[in-house]
């Protein structure tokens, strides 16, 4: 449903961002692109909905072409496709509901959305799916009473509103702890079965991205150096991903009891123990 094509970024700047990027993401896959810092995946990300501009290459959403489209096709096209991102960009001063149906402003025109004028079918659906996410009772909180796993949870809400084909997802889990963060992830997943909806992870974490992904690319300076099922992404692979510098952290041999107090580098052991353990979902 979505097919990039040679797609290149170089910013003004002269970084060159993104290589030559083919990708075809099928409907209802979970995708996750995982790489360092740098790599181009939030680049690659925006390039989808155009919040940035590609330099290069050609994106087809189902029959549209993306990268031609301007002004109001380029809006309407946009409402297909769901944003979720890393600081929730939730309005502080608005309640939950307010926020979810302020994912309907591609639909209903910035002044009636300004105004708070939303369409009765638009209202029922945001309770559907605030209770959906978990949130029934907090619809008249303002967003700034929530916990940082509430808001994802609205953001998600927010995003699936305009009933997109495809979920853009900046780094869901960046600011959540561990067992929160797990659980936006297999929300995301399981929506995404629901409603048959690919969706594309920007994700740091290794080890999440192969329990709830179908497939995992890995970027590695603006070029696709793994494009795979989680199952295989073991550390040769990782290290060709990362690269050895940042990957090999095993220390010096040492002794027994010195060992035992060795501090562990945690995303290392956590991505390995979960590489040794195999992707359970
Ligand atoms: N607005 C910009 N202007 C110039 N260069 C940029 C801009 N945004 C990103 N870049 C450069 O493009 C490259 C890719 O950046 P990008 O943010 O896409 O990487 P990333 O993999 O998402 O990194 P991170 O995981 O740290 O968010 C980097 O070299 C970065 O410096």
């Amino acid at each position: 449903m979505l097919t990039l094509s040679g797609v290149g970024k170089r910013y003004p700047t002269g970084d060159r961002a993104l290589k030559d990027i083919e990708l075809t993401l099928p409907k209802g896959q979970v995708m996750a692109l995982i790489g360092p810092s740098g790599a181009g995946k939030s680049t690659l990300i925006r390039c989808v909905n155009r919040l940035v501009e590609p330099t290069q290459g050609s994106i087809r959403l189902e029959d549209t072409e993306l990268t031609k489209l301007s002004g109001h096709k380029l809006r309407h096209a946009r409402r297909s496709m769901g944003m979720i991102f890393q600081e929730y960009a939730l309005v502080d001063r608005l309640t939950v509901m307010e926020n979810v149906l302020s994912g309907q402003l591609g639909y209903v025109g910035f002044w009636r959305s300004f105004l708070r004028r939303y369409p009765q079918e638009a209202v029922v659906e945001a309770f559907r799916l605030l209770e959906r996410v978990g949130l029934p009772h907090a619809i008249d909180k303002r967003a700034d009473a929530l916990s940082g796993g509430q808001r994802q949870r609205v953001g998600i809400a927010r995003a699936l509103l305009q009933s997109p084909k495809l979920l853009l997802v900046d780094e869901p889990t960046a600011s959540l702890d561990p067992k929160t963060s797990r659980q936006i992830m297999r929300l995301i997943r399981e929506l995404c079965a629901e409603r048959e909806l690919a969706a594309i992870i920007n994700i740091h974490d290794v080890a999440l991205a192969q329990q709830f992904a179908d497939r995992i690319v890995g970027l590695r300076a603006g070029e696709i150096v793994f494009d795979g099922l989680p199952s295989e992404l073991d550390s040769e692979m990782l290290t060709t991903i990362y690269g050895e510098e940042e990957w090999d952290t095993t220390p010096e041999p040492m002794d027994d009891e010195a060992a035992d107090d060795a501090p562990v580098d945690p995303p290392y052991a956590r991505v390995m123990s979960s590489i040794e353990a195999g992707a359970v979902r």
